[in-house]
């Protein structure tokens, strides 16, 4: 069994991955975060107690959700999510020196990466295969590697440069504006406090013979003034043919009109996981509409407890 290191906080590595940048610009991250090679890995040690939390890639500005992490927080042993952290990423194309990018055959990368730069691939490099790595970082070092038979790898300056590599191409990505967003994971504990500006991550198992199913869903969140921000549909592995919906809601599990939401779809679907309420990378608080504050539940409470004489 890996050293427990129970005051340190795991990432998707090795150093100098988008993961690993992202956890260094939150302040409070204790010195020397531990690597782990895949995303399985690395939310596998927080549940062994091997690390205190882990920081790993959920979802793209241009990609989508990472599916090894919405899956793995779905099926695997219940752990919560306490934080995001937003990154904006940048992607250069690293060769070893000499390498010119008429040259390149055989790219490695993370999905992710090769995803964001699909056209830029197209263009440039239309002959080119283009393997899946672990990470930007392990691709980078794979490349390092002389005898590698790969040519380059996708990757972020700071992990180009820290193995030696030389850009042949800078700033490929499709959209330059591409942001990337990390949770950060630990087992199941105290929810954070809410803040005013919260998410709230849910995945729900509807009832699938049910015309409607994921309308009703819906209604109840929007009857409550309840916003989502993300909502996807993954393939159930419970039953073949059928689907989760993985969702990001404006607020927290402490606020009255999410808590009703939430009662709302456990009461009319199979099942709803609770992946955790934590604030808001963007710090934006929600505008509460009229007779959905937290106050607003809290009197009409005090009535019905009155007309049934409670
Ligand atoms: O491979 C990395 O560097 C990661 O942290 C995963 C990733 C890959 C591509 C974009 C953002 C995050």
């Amino acid at each position: 069994m890996p050293a427990q290191q129970p005051d340190r906080f795991g990432f998707l590595g090795p150093v100098n991955t988008f993961c690993h940048q992202a956890l260094l610009s939150v302040p409070e991250v204790p010195a020397d975060p531990v690597p782990f090679p895949s995303v399985p890995l690395a939310l596998d040690g927080v549940r062994t107690g091997q690390v205190a939390a882990a920081l790993v890639p959920i979802e793209n500005s241009i990609e989508g959700g990472v599916s090894a992490t919405l899956d793995n927080l779905t099926y695997g042993e219940r752990l919560v999510i306490t934080r995001e952290v937003l990154l904006p990423v940048q992607f250069d194309l690293f060769a070893r020196p000499g390498t010119e990018l008429s040259q390149v055959r055989r790219v490695i990368t993370h999905p992710h990466a090769s995803a964001q730069c699909r056209q830029w691939l197209a263009d440039h490099l239309p002959e080119a295969q283009v393997a899946e790595g672990g990470s930007t970082a392990a691709g980078a070092s794979e490349v390092a590697d002389p005898q590698s038979r790969f040519d380059a790898t996708i990757c972020a300056r700071v992990a180009g440069q820290a193995n030696g590599l030389v850009a042949v191409a800078s700033e490929i990505a499709d959209n330059p504006d591409a942001v990337t967003r990390f949770v950060l994971v630990t087992r199941p504990g105290p929810t954070p406090e809410p803040t005013g500006a919260d998410k709230t991550t849910l995945v729900v198992f509807l009832n699938d013979d049910e015309s409607g199913a994921l309308m009703r869903m819906l209604e109840q969140f929007a009857s409550r003034g309840v916003n989502l921000s993300r909502i996807e549909s993954r393939p159930s592995r419970l039953v073949r043919g059928t689907y989760s919906f993985s969702i990001d809601v404006h607020g927290h599990v402490a606020d009255a009109r999410v808590a009703g939401a939430m009662k709302g779809v456990r009461r009319t679907s199979r099942e709803v996981v609770f992946l955790g309420s934590y604030p808001r990378a963007d710090r934006v608080r929600p505008a509460v509409e009229k007779g959905h504050g937290d106050a607003d539940y809290r009197l009409a409470e005090e009535w019905l407890d009155g007309i049934r004489g409670s």
